[in-house]
Parts: structure tokens; C-alpha cells; sequence
């Protein structure tokens, strides 16, 4: 039997991003594989390590073969690859990595001192600013940026998108109460910012009540390899708001973000002015306040109206009074999951063409009883249509697709470890992309 020590773990962490292995290198997290404390399925399983400094993507790195109760299956040689270009195998190596990770961490709970705690999330109780003077106020990292080096300090990074006065500024300090949130022009700078250690988490929006899922950070959550660590849920309040002096009836246009313009719908529609999208709620503010501009308003928080200067026209303009935006919370590595309180497990997966299969990758949760909470469904980019010649009258055409699950369950849940087992029986490819505490907290704005 191979001896796991927790360095062991750690390398194989980081050559398996994104799979929920749990980081560590002390001394005394160091176990035998003949531990009885780690259980049967532990004994079960074997790894061997291989040179972790020459791994390389295409590499082989690691066999192993693991035994998770109702589901076996061997891997061996598996190479580390791009998920949306892998194999069955790697699919399953990264899924065994992410359920083996899981029994082990759970063993390891009341041991881990030194690696970050699972987050507390926290009610957001002063989101009053003073007015600042507006060229006093952080500029917001672009691509351009990102080559700068990284601050050292104490106090916790965490990057937004938007400019101050964005509801995901208010959502990074209810995740975050003593955070720097530090403002990026797009999500994509904000998961670079987090993977080149410019900051140490970001916060970003993943879907709204009334608007939707925000597809863009799902697509990004699978291009880069950052960990889902929390969720915090924002109730949104929109004001309509403008120049002093400026009313309503003189106003021709409408600026925001175009979730806060879909979620204002109705009051917008009744106004019967034009429409235009920028990048955040609060840059369209401060856009207004920057220009002058006396025939346009803008659609954003309060707080935003406070720091540029503006009027609120109208308060509360969002179509239903319960519009709330759920975050997530990303970080370069994963949290250890805990069964101690109410956790959910963020999973991707491919399934092949054919009838009910989706059916029956949703039934290995109903069969355990796990509920789901979210399913979304995205085109797969690098085989957007696939065209199988499977009959005498021509050819048909599927198009791909990536689904995303939210299950209500923490991966050290031996519930969600088999469903996950029996997931990859017909997955083509599955990754874990973190299991985080729910955000139970009442949404207050
Ligand atoms: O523009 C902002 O203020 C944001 O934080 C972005 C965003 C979003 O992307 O959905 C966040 C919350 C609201 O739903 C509206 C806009």
C-alpha cells in the first residue's frame, strides 16, 4: 500500500486544479493508508505519485485506482488534459481525485488549523460611505494591468467587476466585511486578478431572480481554474437617478447595466425613454456625473446616487420588490467541506448523445436524495455540433452542451461522493468546481 501523506495531496492539488483536492503539507496531517480512522473506502484506494516537477498538460501524473462503495473503476496512466478536449479517463481521474479529496478532508476537519477556514458570511451592516471625491476613487483593473505585482498586507483583496458603488462591490464586503474591494473593468480581469495573486478572491455575480443566469461567468468559471468557496446572496434595490435640478419628464435615455435595465423593465417601459447598457450600474452614474449629462439617468444602487452626486428620481424601480442577485465567492484553492452545516456542491459535466441520458444523470441525485437547486445548460465551444450518421435517410446534428448543477450537499457527504461516483458511469467529462457553505443569511441589501 502507498503511504498518502498530506504533501502528497498537495502536489497532486496542484497539478489537478479544479478537482477539490484539499492543500496541505504539515507534518501532522501525514497518514497511513492502513489509518482505520479513514474508513473503508480510504483503505481502498491507492495513488502513486509521479514526478509532479515535470508534469506538463498531456503529461502523464498520477495512476490510481479507487473504490467509492456502489461504483469501481480503475485509472490508470490518465493524462491531465483540457477538459472540454479529455477523455472519459480524465474526466474520471478528476472526478476520483475530487471524491477521494473529500473523504480524506472529512476525516481531517477538527486537525486543520493552519488552511483557511470556511467562510463566515456575514450580514452587510455599514454599507454607508462617506461622498469621496470622485478622482480620489480606485481606477478599475483592466487586462492591461495585470502585469503589475502583487500588494503585500494583511487585509484581504477581493476583486469585483464594476467601479464603487456597484452591487457587487456591496456583495464582495457582505462576503468579505473587512475586505479592499478592488474594482476590475470585466470578469475576466477579476479572474486573472485572483489567479495571478494580485488579489486573493473575487466576487462576481452568477445569476439574478428576476434576469436570470449570468452566462458569461459560467463560461468563465470553466475556463480558468479558480475554486467556488462561497455564496452570498444581495437583495438588489434600483433607483432611478439623474443630475440635481433634472426631472423626470426631462430625461430622453436610460443608462445601466443590462440585468438592472431587464430588471426594471416595467417602470422603464412606462418612462418611454431609450435604453443603453454599459458595464456596471454604478459606471453609468458616475458616466453621468463625469459629462454632465441633464437628459439621462441611470439605474443604480443608492449608494452609487451618494458617491456621484445624483438625485434619486424614483426608489425601488425593480419589477418585483424580492430581486435578489446570488454571488459566488472564487479563490485559487478549495475550501475543506464540511457536513456540520448546510453546504452545496457546484459541479460541470458532458454527457454523450442519447435518449433519457440526461434524465438519468439527474436521477443519481433524486435516487439519493439530494436536491438540486440550479441546472444550466451551456454550447460547448470547442464541438459546438456534432453530426452523427446513424441512419439510411441522412444525417443529424446535436448540438453539445456543458451542463452546470448546483446540489444541495458538501462533498464530504458520502451521499454526494456516490453520486458523483455514479455520475462519471456515463459523464464524459466532470469537474467539481467547489463545495462552499449555502448563504442562509436573510438578503438584505
Ligand atoms: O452593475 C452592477 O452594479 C453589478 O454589480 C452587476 C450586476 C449583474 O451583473 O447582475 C449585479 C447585480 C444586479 O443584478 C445588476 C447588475
Amino acid at each position: 500500500m502507498v503511504e498518502v501523506t498530506a504533501r502528497a495531496m498537495a502536489m497532486l492539488h496542484s497539478c489537478i486544479p479544479g478537482t477539490g483536492w484539499v492543500p496541505g503539507d504539515k507534518p501532522s496531517l501525514r497518514k497511513s493508508s492502513s489509518d482505520p480512522s479513514l474508513g473503508k473506502d480510504f483503505m481502498n484506494s491507492s495513488f502513486t505519485l509521479i514526478k509532479q516537477k515535470e508534469l506538463k498538460k498531456g503529461d502523464v501524473c498520477c495512476r490510481a485506482s479507487y473504490n467509492a462503495g456502489d461504483v469501481t473503476w480503475p485509472t490508470s496512466g490518465t493524462p491531465y488534459s483540457d477538459p472540454n478536449a479529455s477523455g472519459n479517463r480524465a474526466a474520471q481521474w478528476q472526478s476520483s481525485c475530487a471524491v477521494f479529496s473529500s473523504q480524506w478532508a472529512s476525516t481531517q476537519l477538527e486537525e486543520e488549523k493552519g488552511l483557511e477556514d470556511v467562510p463566515t458570511i456575514h450580514e452587510n451592516t455599514d454599507l454607508e460611505v462617506p461622498a469621496r471625491d470622485l478622482l480620489t476613487l480606485p481606477k478599475p483593473l483592466s487586462v492591461t494591468d495585470l502585469a503589475l505585482q502583487p500588494r503585500h498586507g494583511s487585509q484581504l483583496r477581493v476583486a469585483y467587476q464594476g467601479v464603487p458603488g456597484a452591487y457587487s462591490e456591496a456583495a464582495a464586503s457582505k462576503a468579505y466585511p473587512k475586505c479592499e474591494a478592488v474594482p476590475c473593468e470585466q470578469f475576466d480581469a477579476a479572474f486573472q486578478a485572483v489567479e495571478l495573486w494580485l488579489v486573493d478572491r473575487a466576487v462576481l455575480p452568477i445569476e439574478n431572480s428576476l434576469g436570470g443566469s449570468i452566462h458569461r461567468n459560467y463560461d468563465l468559471l470553466l475556463r480558468h481554474r479558480l475554486h467556488i468557496v462561497g455564496e452570498v446572496q444581495l437583495a438588489v434595490h434600483h433607483c432611478l437617478m439623474a443630475l440635481p435640478g433634472v426631472l423626470t419628464s426631462d430625461l430622453k435615455r436610460v443608462v445601466s447595466h443590462q440585468q438592472a435595465l431587464a430588471q426594471c423593465e416595467h417602470t422603464l417601459s412606462k418612462l418611454g425613454v431609450t435604453r443603453e447598457a454599459v458595464d456596471d450600474t454604478a459606471g453609468a452614474a458616475q458616466f453621468i456625473a463625469a459629462n454632465g449629462l441633464r437628459d439621462t439617468a441611470a439605474v443604480a444602487s443608492a449608494r452609487a446616487a451618494e458617491i456621484y452626486g445624483l438625485n434619486i428620481l424614483a426608489d425601488g424601480i425593480q419589477d418585483d420588490s424580492d430581486n435578489v442577485t446570488r454571488f459566488l465567492m472564487l479563490a485559487r484553492e478549495p475550501i475543506i467541506p464540511r457536513i456540520d452545516r448546510p453546504f452545496k456542491t457546484s459541479i460541470v459535466f458532458t454527457l454523450e448523445e442519447g435518449p433519457g441520458v440526461l434524465f438519468k444523470a439527474l436521477a443519481v441525485f433524486a435516487l439519493r436524495d439530494i436536491n438540486l437547486t440550479k441546472i444550466e445548460s451551456r454550447p460547448q465551444r470547442k464541438r459546438p455540433l456534432r453530426v452523427v450518421d446513424d441512419s439510411n435517410n441522412g444525417t443529424a446534428k446535436y448540438f453539445d452542451y456543458l451542463f452546470y448543477i448546483d446540489f444541495e450537499a458538501s462533498m464530504a457527504d458520502p451521499r454526494a461522493q456516490n453520486a458523483l461516483g455514479h455520475l462519471q458511469e456515463f459523464a464524459t467529462f466532470l469537474r467539481v468546481l467547489g463545495s462552499y457553505p449555502m448563504d442562509i443569511t436573510p438578503c438584505q441589501p
